[in-house]
């Protein structure tokens, strides 16, 4: 049985700095079980500074990099070289400073890449490196939007309701850049580990409304959990608009 956990850090940095300790501490423990470990990045402030975290810390040794193998949730179709790019932020962040085997990273095609501006054709791509099934992923990072959104899917768009394909392209995203290539739910939810990754007054609405049980057309957020464990990991601020107590690490 999935279960649901929310955390609640003081502030942003104490946030990015214990998950980062924490993603040290599972990966380890997966690798001591099976031998590699799967991490999916998110984008976004809190899910590139938790990278840049881990970055800085001396237990990142503890981990065997060239046993683990990176995906993505969801990226931006934009060029390679593009700072807006997830897996640029994230190999600047971290993916650049550790041992990782460069054939275990996978990363979404760019709008410069082998597929030229066919965003179609590279989200076909990711689709059929997750063929004939989307891997049990160990531990899946989730940011989110105010409005909802997680990975790109965004409230009452076409991707919210994909149910067969595991990846899709996304086009007239409300934040741009407009267009993305994004994990849809059902891939999400083949996760062991969902971590829910956000700090701010502005996702205060879109987590309460998620944890109160809304719907994920309205609140895609909502339908991210993972097989195992869904893990909300907040500062004060997000946590803000929640009415129940959750635990609350002291600084
Ligand atoms: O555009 C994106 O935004 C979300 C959330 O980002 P944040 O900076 O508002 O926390 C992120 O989860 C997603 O991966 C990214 O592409």
């Amino acid at each position: 049985m999935s279960k649901t956990e929310v955390v609640v850090y003081e502030n942003p940095d104490l946030l990015a700095a214990a998950t980062a300790a924490r993603l040290v501490t599972r990966i380890v423990d997966v690798q001591a079980a099976k031998g590699s470990a799967s991490v999916v990045l998110t984008g976004g402030g809190t899910g590139i500074a938790i990278l840049r975290e881990l970055r800085d810390s001396s237990a990142r040794d503890a981990v065997d990099w060239s046993r683990v193998d990176v995906y993505w949730g969801d990226e931006r179709f934009v060029p390679a070289d593009s700072d807006e790019r997830n897996e640029k932020q994230a190999r600047e962040a971290l993916l650049d400073h550790v041992p990782l085997d460069p054939k275990r990273v996978h990363a979404m095609a760019p709008s410069d890449g082998e597929f030229g501006d066919d965003v179609d054709a590279a989200a076909a791509a990711y689709a059929e490196l997750l063929t004939p099934e989307v891997p049990a992923f160990d531990v899946m990072l989730l940011g989110l939007g105010g409005e909802g959104h997680t990975a790109s899917i965004f409230p009452e768009s076409p991707a919210v309701y994909e149910q067969d394909r595991p990846v899709v392209a996304v086009r007239d995203c409300p934040k741009p850049p407009p267009t993305r290539i994004s994990l849809t739910l059902p891939a999400i939810r083949r996760a062991q580990d969902i971590w829910l990754v956000t700090g701010g007054d502005a996702k205060a609405d879109a987590v309460a409304q998620a944890l109160a049980g809304a719907g994920e057309v309205q609140i895609p957020v909502a339908g991210a959990r993972g097989s195992r464990r869904t893990l909300w990991l907040l500062d004060r601020g997000s946590a803000s608009k929640l009415t129940k107590v959750y635990q609350t690490p002291s600084a």
